[in-house]
């Protein structure tokens, strides 16, 4: 599998009603509950006798919990229904009674093993109302397994908003397709592992509103050199970061550049960042620029502009210059502040990619941080469009959007990432893969990628550094096969 789609609940509605227009009533639900019981009885060491607690809201997310409830109870669990809504589902409460399952107070939740959480699904409009939130939290504080029926209640099922409580769950079971809002943080956030129930909707489902490569993807779309090959046919990357003042981003930039593929790496910068990624890194090609211009650098096929370049009339100078030419162009940090100022800067016939976290994207769109963190992908849509330009958005999910694709989510990232130095690694390697002739699209979605697997390489659950990170990106490149460096000797066998 090269990608995860995934659905806004209008497009999963749409399409459960084209499907269910072809069926028995009632074929759907039973699908659905047949799926989530398996997957409880999974997580339970033992069902006869195990304690199960549903959380039954008004609609057919909790019909989905009671009739799987039915089925826990039929293998000999010992089932109770707390019921949130001023309505229940009539026919899956009848079923749960009839093999043996009881209504219970919200007291029962605390003494659970597994907790159901089929408070809303899909049909879920704001944040959680009262009781709904008051037994979000209380299954949040049980010592149970929480499982969620098709989303997190309190999880926004198109965008991965939490507007309030919300149901953390340890698995979410969902129906018939991903939801986008179990993809995007905050919401993914919530979900733990996800496992998808087949209702049989696959036909019936439009494009998607939302992918994630998966590594057979990422691996699909990394260039590798022929026999043929030399060092610019496989392509020249021209890094335009670094200042008197900060010398790491440039650098750091430089080695994320290297690791990732390009055949060379061309350096532009003021003489005491040049120095140091001379020192750091002979394989770079230095210019040292005296004045803010690229007319000396030599050819490259793409260029990354702004990490460490600071603010003023020198650095708004290069990056005029560097977005002037006419390769493809990504602009990091001091390079989106420069272009926040004018936008018009980035009209351009090339094409470009911006890599801003929230704070940097505010500047560039107005927008407030704090909103864009908790409505990552409108606004991440919203600037691509607005911008004409391909946006990655930083952050604990990183998503990347262009205009007329699905945006695209990075599910390789970890929370070991936020460190300093990190972001500059990720330009170098995104405007590598830019040099390598991939679209900005591409470079920004395998770039996210390999730099969240380099990190979790990197870590291995402890801290890390920027330059740990670049220093792992071949591992991770290795790592999309699943090969070792030892195959690739081996594949040496008649030498
Ligand atoms: N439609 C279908 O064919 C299928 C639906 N399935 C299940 O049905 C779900 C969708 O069912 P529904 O459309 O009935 O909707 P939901 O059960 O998701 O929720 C709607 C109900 O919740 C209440 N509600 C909405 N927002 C609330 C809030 N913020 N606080 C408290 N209560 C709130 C509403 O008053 C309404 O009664 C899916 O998520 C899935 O679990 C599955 O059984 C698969 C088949
Ligand atoms: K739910």
């Amino acid at each position: 599998m090269k990608m995860i789609a995934a659905y806004s609940a209008d497009q999963i509605r749409s399409a459960e009603q084209a499907l269910m227009a072809r069926l028995p009533e009632g074929t759907l639900m039973l699908r659905a509950a047949s799926g989530l019981a398996a997957a409880c009885a999974d997580l339970l060491p033992k069902v006869y006798g195990s304690r199960v607690v549903l959380l039954v809201g008004s609609g057919d997310n909790g019909g989905d919990a009671l009739y799987a409830g039915a089925v826990l109870a039929r293998r000999g669990a010992r089932v109770e229904a707390v019921l949130a809504g001023e309505r229940t589902h009539q026919a899956g409460l009848h079923a749960l009674q009839e093999a043996g399952g009881v209504v219970a107070g919200e007291d029962a939740v605390a003494a659970a093993e597994l907790i159901v959480d089929g408070l809303v699904g899909i049909g879920a409009s704001g944040a959680l109302r009262e009781p709904y939130a008051r037994l979000a939290e209380a299954a949040n504080a049980a010592a149970g397994l929480v499982v969620a029926v098709d989303v997190p209640s309190g999880v926004d099922a198109s965008s991965g908003r939490v507007a309030g409580a919300a149901v953390r769950a340890a698995l979410t079971v969902t129906m018939g397709a991903r939801k986008t809002g179990l993809l995007v943080d905050p919401g993914a956030g919530f979900a733990g592992r996800i496992e998808l129930v087949d209702i049989g909707l696959d036909a019936y489902l439009p494009g998607p509103d939302v992918t994630a490569l998966t590594r057979a993807g990422v691996a699909g779309r990394l260039p590798r050199p022929g026999h043929e090959t030399d060092k610019y046919r496989r392509g020249v990357v021209g890094i335009a970061a670094g200042s008197d003042q900060y010398t790491g981003a440039a650098v750091l930039a430089v080695g994320g550049a290297l690791r990732a593929g390009a055949g060379m790496v061309r350096y532009a910068g003021p003489g005491r960042p040049a120095a140091q990624v001379r020192a750091r890194w002979p394989e770079a090609v230095i210019t040292e620029l005296d004045e803010p211009s690229i007319d000396g650098v030599g050819r490259v096929q793409a260029w990354v502009v702004g990490p460490g370049l600071g603010t003023g009339r020198w650095a708004r100078e290069l990056v005029a210059r560097v977005l002037a030419s006419d390769v493809p162009v990504l602009v990091d940090a001091d390079g989106l502040n420069l272009v926040a100022k004018g936008v018009a800067l980035l009209r351009r016939t090339g094409p470009v990619l911006i890599t801003p976290h929230a704070g940097e994207l505010a500047r560039l769109t107005g927008a407030g941080r704090d909103e864009i963190e908790a409505g990552r992908l409108a606004h991440v849509r919203a600037a691509a469009a607005e911008l004409g330009v391909t946006v990655l958005l930083k952050g604990s999910t990183t998503v990347v959007a262009e205009e007329g694709s699905p945006v695209r989510v990075n599910g390789t990232g970890t929370p070991w990432l936020a460190a300093g130095g990190t972001g500059d690694v990720l330009s170098g390697i995104a405007g590598s893969l830019l040099a390598q002739g991939l679209s900005g699209y591409d470079a920004g979605s395998c770039g996210a990628y390999l730099h969240g697997l380099a990190a979790r390489i990197a870590a291995c659950g402890a801290p890390l550094t920027a330059a740990e990170v670049a220093e792992a990106v071949p591992a991770a490149i290795r790592a999309l096969s699943g090969e070792s460096a030892l195959d690739h000797a081996r594949e040496l066998t008649d030498w």
